[in-house]
C-alpha cells in the first residue's frame, strides 16, 4: 500500500503536466514506476485508503485468461469495466472492424489465446507457458504478450499492461508484468491486483510455489479532474495493513479457469478500508 501511496505523492509532487489527444484531458504524468508484491506471503496489495472493487479486477483478468473479446461476457464474469471502451468510444465505434455491441475486438486476451499467424493458423500463448512451467521448464522465453501492433486497428484500446514474462528459480515461480500506461487513481487499483493475482494463479494450477510479482509501469498518470479527490482525499487518508486472496484450492487447470471458475472462489479476509471515492473514468 506504502509503494501505491509513495507513487500518488510523487506524480503530485514531481508531475509534469501533459496534453492527451485521445481523451482531450490533461495528465499529471511521471515515468518509470517500479512495484513489488509479496506473492509468497500473500501481502495481497488492495488498496485500502479507498474501498477497491477488488471482484471487478480478478473477473477482468479472469476474462483476458479466457480469451473474452466482448464487454458482455466480462459484465457476467462480475466487471463492467470493458463497457464504456467497448461502446462509448468514438474512434472505435466509427471502426469497421467493430462487430457490433459489447465488441472490443482483438484485444487482450484474444491475442494471449489467439495471436494469428500469416498462415492463418493460431498461437496460445498461455497454453504453452502452463505447459512448461508444469513440467518445470523455463525457457526464459515465458512471456504473454498482449502487444500486437499489426492489430491495434482491430481493437478497441492497445493494452495498457501489456506483457508478463514468467520465471522459474527452484521451484518457485516470479512473474514481472510491464505497463505502458497507467490511470494511477483507476486503472492501477486494478491493475496491482491483477498482477499478484495472476502470479498466485498460474503458481496453483502449474503446482508450483508463488514468490514474487514485479510490476513495471512506464508513463503512470492522473487525469485533471482526478487530482484534487486524489490530492485532497485519498492521500490524507491512512492505511490499513494489507488484507489476504484467499483462492479455491480446488483450481487446479487451465481447464478449471476457463470453464467452471467465478468471483465465488475468490475471498479477501482481513480487508479493512476507507469509503469509496468516485473518480471520473475517460474514454
Ligand atoms: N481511462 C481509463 N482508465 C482505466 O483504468 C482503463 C481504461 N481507461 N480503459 C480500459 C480499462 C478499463 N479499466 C477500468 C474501468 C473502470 C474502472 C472503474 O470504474 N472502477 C471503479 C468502480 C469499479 C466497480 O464498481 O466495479 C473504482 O472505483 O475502482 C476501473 C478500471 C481499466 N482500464
Ligand atoms: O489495465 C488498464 C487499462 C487501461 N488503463 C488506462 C491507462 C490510460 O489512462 C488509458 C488508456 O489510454 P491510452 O491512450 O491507450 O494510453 O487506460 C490502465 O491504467 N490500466
Amino acid at each position: 500500500m506504502k509503494q501505491y501511496l509513495d507513487l500518488c505523492q510523487r506524480i503530485v509532487d514531481d508531475g509534469v503536466w501533459i496534453e492527451n489527444e485521445r481523451t482531450n484531458k490533461r495528465c499529471l504524468t511521471v515515468v518509470n514506476a517500479d512495484l513489488t508484491f509479496d506473492v509468497a506471503n500473500n501481502e495481497f496489495p488492495l488498496i485500502t485508503t479507498r474501498k477497491s472493487f477488488w471482484k471487478s479486477a480478478i473477473a477482468e483478468l479472469l476474462g483476458y485468461l479466457r480469451g473474452y473479446d466482448n464487454a458482455a461476457d466480462f459484465r457476467a464474469l462480475g466487471t463492467k469495466t470493458w463497457d464504456m471502451n467497448a461502446n462509448e468510444n468514438q474512434a472505435w465505434l466509427n471502426n469497421p472492424h467493430r462487430k457490433g455491441h459489447d465488441d472490443m475486438g482483438r484485444v487482450y486476451g484474444v491475442q494471449g489465446r489467439s495471436w494469428q499467424k500469416p498462415d492463418g493458423t493460431t498461437i496460445d500463448q498461455l497454453r504453452k507457458i502452463v505447459d512448461n512451467l508444469s513440467k518445470g521448464i523455463d525457457d526464459r522465453g515465458e512471456i504473454m504478450t498482449f502487444y500486437n501492433l499489426g492489430e491495434f486497428d482491430l481493437g478497441c484500446l492497445r493494452p495498457c499492461m501489456h506483457t508478463h514474462t514468467f520465471s522459474l528459480l527452484g521451484d518457485t515461480l516470479h512473474l514481472t508484468s510491464y505497463q505502458r500506461s497507467c490511470d494511477v487513481p483507476l486503472g492501477l487499483n486494478f491493475n496491482q491486483i491483477q498482477v499478484f493475482t495472476l502470479l498466485a494463479l498460474m503458481a496453483q494450477i502449474t503446482g508450483l510455489k508463488a514468490g514474487k510479482a514485479y510490476h513495471k509501469i512506464v508513463n503512470a498518470h492522473i487525469y485533471e479532474d482526478q487530482l484534487a479527490l486524489m490530492r485532497d482525499v485519498q492521500l490524507q487518508r491512512e492505511p490499513f495493513a494489507s488484507p489476504q486472496l484467499i483462492i479455491n484450492p480446488k483450481i487446479k487447470s487451465l481447464e478449471d479457469l476457463e470453464t467452471w471458475v467465478t468471483m465465488d472462489d475468490f475471498e479477501v479476509v482481513g480487508y479493512e478500508h476507507h469509503e469509496a471515492i468516485k473518480y471520473p473514468f475517460s474514454v
